[in-house]
């Protein structure tokens, strides 16, 4: 679904990602893994397009994404949940979701409105809040939100920054329930996470990035059976360096 070759992205002073190269297929859930600094949401901006400076090709069905603008890239079917959530806090919940709805400029009211019942069923709470100005939610509320406006796009693929740092406990047993709903509907997702007890029962494959580059890609399952990945990326680091 996804072919990524030779990717390389940054921000005017060198590159950060350099020379990436996945192939993700239809219904896969991805680990995205490494240390701080690795590189890991640069390579999912520059996957959204919401990086510009960048080369290489991303193929997601045949179609370059690096041709086109990030509505298309939305419009094709990719969707991102960008670390911190970037929500308009003086705004509704309904109507921080209905930004979501680009891909659907142009289809009838009763589509949009099947991605609000959809949203507002995976999140009852958001259902109950919907009028509730944003910023006034609380924490995973708002990270709900932030999940909820990438899939009123109806995306295929749904990229995931770090969606769970800083939320209680409880809040991130909820949302993680959901997200395994979405991908036992079989929806292909990237998940960028530090906390590898969350990323890898979630997942099925792995990538750890290490300084921008792929430095191991291995099954979920055998990397959570490796005894200290503190020493892993240790040891990868002085590989790549
Ligand atoms: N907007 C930006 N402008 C300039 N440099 C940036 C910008 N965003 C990130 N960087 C730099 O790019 C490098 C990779 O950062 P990135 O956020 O992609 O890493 P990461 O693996 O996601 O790290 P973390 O786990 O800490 O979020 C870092 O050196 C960072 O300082």
């Amino acid at each position: 679904m996804l072919d990524i070759s030779d990717l390389c992205a940054g921000y005017g002073h060198g590159p950060v990602v350099q020379g990436v190269n996945m192939k993700i297929a239809r219904g896969e859930t991805i680990a995205l893994l490494g240390p701080n600094g690795a590189g890991k949401s640069t390579l999912l901006a520059a996957l959204s397009g919401t990086l510009r400076e960048r080369s290489g090709q991303v193929l997601m069905d045949g179609a370059d994404l690096m041709k086109m603008p990030t509505h298309e890239i939305v419009g094709h079917g990719l969707a991102q949940v960008p670390e911190g959530r970037r929500m308009f806090a003086p705004m509704s919940v309904e109507d921080n979701l209905r930004l979501g709805t680009v891909r659907l400029a142009g289809r009838s009211a009763s589509t949009v409105q099947e991605r609000f019942d959809y949203v507002y069923k995976l999140f009852p709470r958001l259902a109950e809040r919907r009028t509730q100005l944003t910023g006034t939610l609380s924490g995973g509320e708002q990270q709900m939100v932030a999940i909820g406006r990438a899939l009123m796009s109806s995306p295929r693929v749904l990229l995931l920054d770090e969606p769970f740092l800083g939320l209680a406990p409880k809040v991130v047993d909820e949302i993680r329930r959901t997200l395994n709903t979405l991908r036992d509907g079989g929806l292909t997702m990237v998940l960028v996470e530090q906390k590898l007890d969350i990323a890898l029962p979630f997942t099925s494959r792995a990538y750890v990035l290490i300084k921008g580059r792929v430095a191991l890609s291995e099954a979920s399952a055998s990397l959570a059976g490796r005894p200290d990945l503190a020493q892993l990326y240790f040891d990868l680091a002085k590989t790549n360096s």
